[in-house]
């Protein structure tokens, strides 16, 4: 299949269920859950800092701030280099940077918030890529009540874009379903210009509700 859009009033949104051929999925799956140092990320919600409740690597080219604490990328994995080159060509646009989430079982979740740091600009493009079991990603209008249920299914991709970040939410919720692990990768452009700099970034990130979830 391709990318087909998704309508959402105030949002551009494009999923494929099917970006990545199931078997070129179990390898990346595996040689990622293998080979990336996953970390437990702290996270500043509300000036209290806590243990993020799943696993998480940064990758990249460049230093990424967000819930109040500055990342040091990670370098990228061997795994990646033809999907993040595919992901360039398909989609027209240069990602220097990529977050990964390994979500383990049900209870490993993300709460409500925005890829909204300065960093990524005005209306960020992210590509998002799930490996492993399906989760529900759920978003929810900032300023309204309309709300989209979406089940990320192993080896989709789903393109956020233009304004998406601006009016709307994210998370994906804990289950009480008996689910494996899934891994997620958001592809990112960070400007390096402002990544590095001030404390602007700090303020903002630590006042959302964001990564606790
Ligand atoms: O796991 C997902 O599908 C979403 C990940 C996400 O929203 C993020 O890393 O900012
Ligand atoms: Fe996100």
């Amino acid at each position: 299949m391709a990318l087909e859009a998704i309508e959402l009033p105030g949002a551009r949104l494009a999923f494929d269920p099917d970006w990545l051929a199931a078997g070129e999925g179990h390898a990346l799956f595996e040689a990622l859950r293998e080979g990336l140092p996953w970390e437990r990320h702290r996270i500043t919600v509300y000036g209290r800092t806590l243990d993020a409740p799943r696993l998480s690597c940064w990758m990249g080219d460049v230093a990424y701030r967000y819930s109040g604490t500055l990342f040091e990328p990670h370098p990228w994995p061997d795994a990646l280099a033809p999907i993040r080159e595919r992901l360039q060509r398909e989609l027209d646009a240069p990602f220097n940077s990529a977050l990964a989430n390994l979500y383990r079982d049900g209870a490993d979740r993300l709460g409500f918030h925005r890829d909204s740091e300065p960093e990524l600009g005005p209306e960020p493009l992210i590509a998002s890529i799930s490996l492993g079991d399906t989760r529900r990603f759920r978003m929810r209008e900032r300023n309204g009540k309309r709300s989209l249920g979406l089940d990320l299914t192993h080896g989709s991709l789903l393109v956020m874009a233009g304004a998406t970040q601006r009016n709307w939410l994210h998370a994906v919720p804990p289950t009480a379903r008996a689910v494996g692990p899934r891994i997620n990768l958001t592809f990112r452009n960070v400007r390096q210009s402002s990544s590095t700099s001030n404390s602007s970034a700090i303020t903002n990130a630590s006042s959302r509700p964001s990564r606790a979830g």
